[in-house]
């Protein structure tokens, strides 16, 4: 099979350093992994004075910024808004004519049993929100670059206003319901709540009146396998779906060319598609949306960011993540009992996080019961004087066990390089949990001291889960969204929680690169707080 060519996302420039009282490093390269994304490097920065990190610095628009030049927050602003407009069917047909809305709120029981046909209604009000609606993307105003976990745009932390487009339903439309093929597709790994959003999608389509739903067959393969077919979807198939964890459609990595995808549409006549999936299947996502418009074909691609690692840029949080940590609290707390019970016990559970230690952090955090939390964003050593494994010596020696935390990105430069990829492009990460597992052994051997290590590692098992009531919710909202952005005649967008609202994004600005947890962040100091561990540097 053809492998999926990457999409070339663009990458924002650099960020001049103007400022005397501050110089600028690019985060080091630990940050700058290969993942298959042509533009993840360069973007993150921080302010640096006297030798000591003070904020981190946004990313940088795709022009340089002159700090001395007074309308520089302006400039900064209308590129902003330049960058985050989304794009519309219109920006290609500027002719395509609106119609009045067929989503409504208050209905009457359809007479047949299918739906498909729309829910009549007589009311006239229908909660359509209003195109230019916007949301504050960053609500805290720093008073100085010193605060802790600030991120600035410029050395001096200075309040720029940053808006971004409210998502919901509009009062026109721009497609007819009766002319769509909706198609539905789950791409990357399985994550908690996909059924949840598959079902919104379907459900909310039907209250358009879309009549031709489809699932499209194990992520971006399902496009070339003839073997495989498309799957007739409606609210009576997808009634009880979320139920379970996985995706009715299955998922997959690697795939077909985007212009074999788009051609396999064309076909299929399909003009309005949601993509379920990360970082990867957004670049995807968005090339099929790019490519769409080369062919001047009317279709909305709209995203829904799905990652239980949450390594989605800008957003509160992805769903299947408040799921992924709940589960892995059972890991925690069984390695804790473990290690608690043994005589000098030492539990270590890794999870999932390829580049970003949210679910880590998050559960160390939750748990109270993990000692050491290893991320990858946050370097470490296990041996030497300051090293993990001295500190698990103390902790034996001073509470009689310890558990560790480890995300299974942490720590890579301590393991072999595999040099391997899997089919999407992104790198096989060597097994830091084992790795950590087999050094303690080792280690305490060596020092003649009894250690009774027990290593869980419930990665799959909690990516299988169904989704918690919290990411239900999510995926709800998320799911209705992504309909209402696609009805609206935007493309090339995906949806997203910010600041407790929702928003459309233009695709590009959310996988710039993978979302970072920010060790300057308050949150990584709360996880430090409760687990008390020291720098392993
Ligand atoms: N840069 C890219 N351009 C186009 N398609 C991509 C790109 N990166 C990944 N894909 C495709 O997206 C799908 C999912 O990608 P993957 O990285 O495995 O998962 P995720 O979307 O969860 O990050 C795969 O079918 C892969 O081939
Ligand atoms: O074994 P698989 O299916 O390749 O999945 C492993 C990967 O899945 C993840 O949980 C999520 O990855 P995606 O967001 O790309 O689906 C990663 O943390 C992990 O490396
Ligand atoms: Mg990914």
């Amino acid at each position: 099979m053809e492998s999926l060519s990457r999409a070339s996302i663009t990458n924002p420039g650099t960020l001049s350093p103007t400022s005397s009282s501050a110089s600028y490093f690019l985060f080091p390269r630990r940050f700058r992994r290969s993942n298959g994304f042509s533009s993840f490097s360069g973007n993150l920065r921080r302010i640096v004075s006297r030798g000591r990190v003070r904020a981190e610095i946004e990313k940088p628009n795709a022009r340089e910024i002159d700090f001395s030049d007074p309308e520089w927050r302006i400039k900064y602003q209308k590129d902003f808004e330049r960058r985050f407009n989304i794009p519309h069917i219109t920006d290609v047909f500027p002719d395509a004519k609106p119609i009045p809305s067929t989503f409504c709120l208050r209905m009457r029981t359809p007479v047949s049993e299918d739906f498909a046909g729309g829910y009549p209604s007589d009311e006239e009000w229908h909660g359509y929100i209003n195109n230019n609606d916007r949301v504050l993307l960053k609500t805290i105003n720093f008073a100085s670059p010193n605060s802790a976990g600030a991120v600035c745009i410029d050395p001096d932390c200075t309040w720029v206003e940053q808006w971004v487009h409210r998502a919901g339903p509009r009062e026109k439309i721009y497609f007819k319901p009766e002319e769509v093929k909706a198609a539905i597709v789950t791409c990357g790994g399985l994550c908690p709540g996909l059924n949840d959003v598959i079902r919104q999608v379907v459900i909310t389509l039907e209250i358009y009146g879309v009549k031709s739903i489809v699932g499209i067959p194990f992520g971006y393969r399902g496009f070339s396998n003839s073997d495989l077919s498309e799957m007739p979807l409606s609210r009576k198939v997808v009634q009880n779906i979320h139920l379970s964890g996985g995706s009715l459609l299955g998922v997959s990595r690697g795939g077909p060319s985007v212009s074999d995808i788009v051609d396999r549409m064309q076909e299929k006549g399909i003009n309005m598609i949601f993509v379920l999936g990360g970082n990867g299947t957004h670049a995807g996502a968005n090339a099929i949306h790019e490519e769409c418009r080369k062919r001047k074909l009317k279709v909305a691609v709209v995203g829904v960011p799905k990652t239980i690692d949450n390594d989605i840029l800008l957003m509160d949080k992805t769903f299947g993540f408040d799921t992924a940590v709940e589960e892995a609290q059972r890991a925690i707390n069984s390695a804790y009992i473990e290690a608690h019970s043994a005589y000098h016990g030492v539990g270590i559970v890794k999870l999932m996080g390829r580049h970003s230690g949210f679910i880590a952090m998050h559960a160390s955090l939750a748990s109270g019961q993990i000692d050491i939390c290893l991320i990858p964003e946050v370097p470490f050593q296990l041996h030497g004087p300051h090293g993990v494994l001295t500190h698990l010596k103390y902790l034996i020696e001073t509470k009689g066990s310890a558990v560790v935390c480890v995300a299974e990105g942490a720590g890579q430069n301590l393991l072999q390089k595999t040099n391997a990829t899997d089919a999407s492009g992104n790198m096989v990460l060597g097994d830091i949990g084992v790795h950590i597992q087999q050094e303690t052994k080792k280690y305490f051997r060596e020092i003649g001291v009894h250690a009774d290590v027990k290593y869980i590692d419930p990665t799959y098992m909690i990516r299988a889960c169904r989704a918690n009531a919290s990411d239900g919710i999510l995926c709800a909202v998320l799911g209705q969204n992504a309909v209402h952005g696609a009805f609206a005649g935007y493309s090339g967008i995906t949806v997203g929680i910010c600041n407790t609202h929702y928003v459309y994004f233009p695709i590009p600005e959310v996988i710039a690169y993978p979302r970072p947890v920010d060790p300057n962040s308050r949150m990584w100091h709360r996880c430090l707080t409760s687990t008390g561990q020291p720098d392993f540097i």
